[in-house]
């Protein structure tokens, strides 16, 4: 499998001069941002992309960070700044540069060519994050067809631009005819990538049918579906534990969860409910990612309610929130009523819980590691399923019923 930029050498495989035992990668973090250093990026942006790299088994050795309006479209950096940044790669024994923004094929080029450094885009490294965690067959086969959908325009000598810079060298005078003969095997791996991420999409889609059927068989016998959503890292699947007494995996790293795990759920008169832990959110997930997980994250666009869990201690609360209704907006979960969770009450600051149920006054603050107001969390889910579901209504009417009625 064609992985991202990280496969066959992972970190530790490698060695250094002076010592040979293998060691950890370490990265240079680089963020452009405007004049102002708001947006984009701020310490948030740069704080995140180091647990980004962590997740991924990178230390980081450094940052850099340009004041620049846009990026240049050969370098990413002025030229000043690469200079400035190879300095740093050397005297930081850095592996590689990590840069928050996304990069096109000729930038990446620009800086390895600058640095003699692997360079990588979040984007990059988030998809090899997921290609870590994936268990399943459906995870595999989602993050391979993220991968190449993210590799099929970086092939080298795809587009206008290329044809003009590298395709000249490729295809200079060696091949026959019009085309070079690199252009013909770059024409063959296109082709190659296109047919499997087709096979991958079948895969996708047959698993995503098989879900549904289930999904079907609740919602004809009414059984009221919960969806759990958030931010990566939020506390989701030590939630469903909590709630479900299930052993989903916990763990403080990125994207642990992959795959919808889903548990059945009984309220204390009564109601079964199903509840559904799913993969998390961040900050401008890479849209590759988007489409192949379509169908994982559509489990919260078929819920009857999004029990939404927010990282109450994080200082980017506020942001996490607005980027997780941004996502659900995509995918088309915009009307699934919501139940907001303010997690980690235990580690959060008390002015910072206070402004955030100020802000949110229908929010259930819990903690999933104590234990916290998780019998108010049961209470809020038993009425908001009550009100979703009257119990004269959910014996009675089947989806077919009350289809087309007002
Ligand atoms: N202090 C504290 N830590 C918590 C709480 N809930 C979860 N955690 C920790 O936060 C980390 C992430 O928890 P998970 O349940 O894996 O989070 P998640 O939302 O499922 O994360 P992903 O699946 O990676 O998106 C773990 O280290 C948990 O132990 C809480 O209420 N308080
Ligand atoms: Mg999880």
């Amino acid at each position: 499998m064609p992985g991202t930029w990280l496969t066959g050498e992972r970190p530790g495989a490698r060695t250094h001069a002076d010592d040979t035992a293998p060691r950890q990668w370490r990265a240079i973090l680089l963020a452009l941002t405007d004049r102002d250093g708001s947006d984009p990026p701020g310490g948030g942006s740069l704080d995140e992309l180091e647990r980004l790299a962590a997740t991924d088994g990178i230390g980081v050795a450094d940052r850099m960070v340009q004041v620049r309006g846009r990026p240049d479209p050969a370098t990413y950096l002025g030229s000043g700044k690469v200079r400035e940044l190879a300095e740093l790669v050397g005297s930081r024994h850095a592996d590689v540069v990590i840069a928050d923004g996304e990069l096109t094929p000729a930038q990446v080029r620009g800086l390895e060519d600058g640095t003699g450094v692997r360079v990588v885009d979040r984007t990059g490294l988030i998809l090899d994050i997921f290609a870590e965690h994936a268990r399943s067959f459906e995870g595999k086969a989602q993050v391979e067809l993220a991968q190449l959908a993210y590799e099929l325009p970086r092939l080298r000598g795809h587009g206008r631009e290329m044809s003009r810079i590298g395709g000249g060298r490729m295809a200079g005078g060696a091949g026959t005819g019009v085309r070079g003969r690199g252009e013909m095997r770059l024409e063959i791996q296109r082709r190659h990538l296109r047919r499997r991420m087709r096979t991958l999409r079948e895969q996708v889609r047959r698993t995503a049918r098989r879900r549904e059927v289930t999904r079907r068989r609740r919602t004809r016998d009414r059984v009221p579906s919960v969806a759990i959503t958030g931010y990566t890292n939020a506390g989701k699947s030590a939630l469903l534990n909590r709630l479900a007494g299930a052993d989903a995996e916990v763990a403080d790293v990125l994207f642990a969860t992959l795959d919808p795990l889903v548990r059945q759920v009984r309220t204390p008169d009564g109601l079964t409910y199903t509840l559904t832990d799913t993969v998390g959110f961040v900050r401008r997930l890479p849209h590759q990612l988007v489409d192949a997980f379509r169908s994982t994250l559509e489990e919260v666009t078929r819920a009857d309610l999004a029990l939404h869990v927010v990282d109450a201690s994080s200082p980017q609360a506020t942001e996490h929130i607005a980027t997780v209704r941004g996502v659900l907006g995509d995918i088309g979960a915009q009307d699934v009523p919501e139940l907001l969770v303010l997690n980690k009450a235990d580690l959060a600051a008390p002015e910072q819980m206070d402004t955030l149920r100020r802000i949110h006054p229908a929010a259930v603050p819990v903690s999933a590691r104590t234990g916290e107001g998780l019998d108010d969390l049961r209470d809020a889910l038993r009425d908001r399923l009550a009100a979703l579901f009257p119990p004269d209504r959910a014996r009675t009417a089947t989806p077919a019923d009350t289809e087309g009625s007002p």
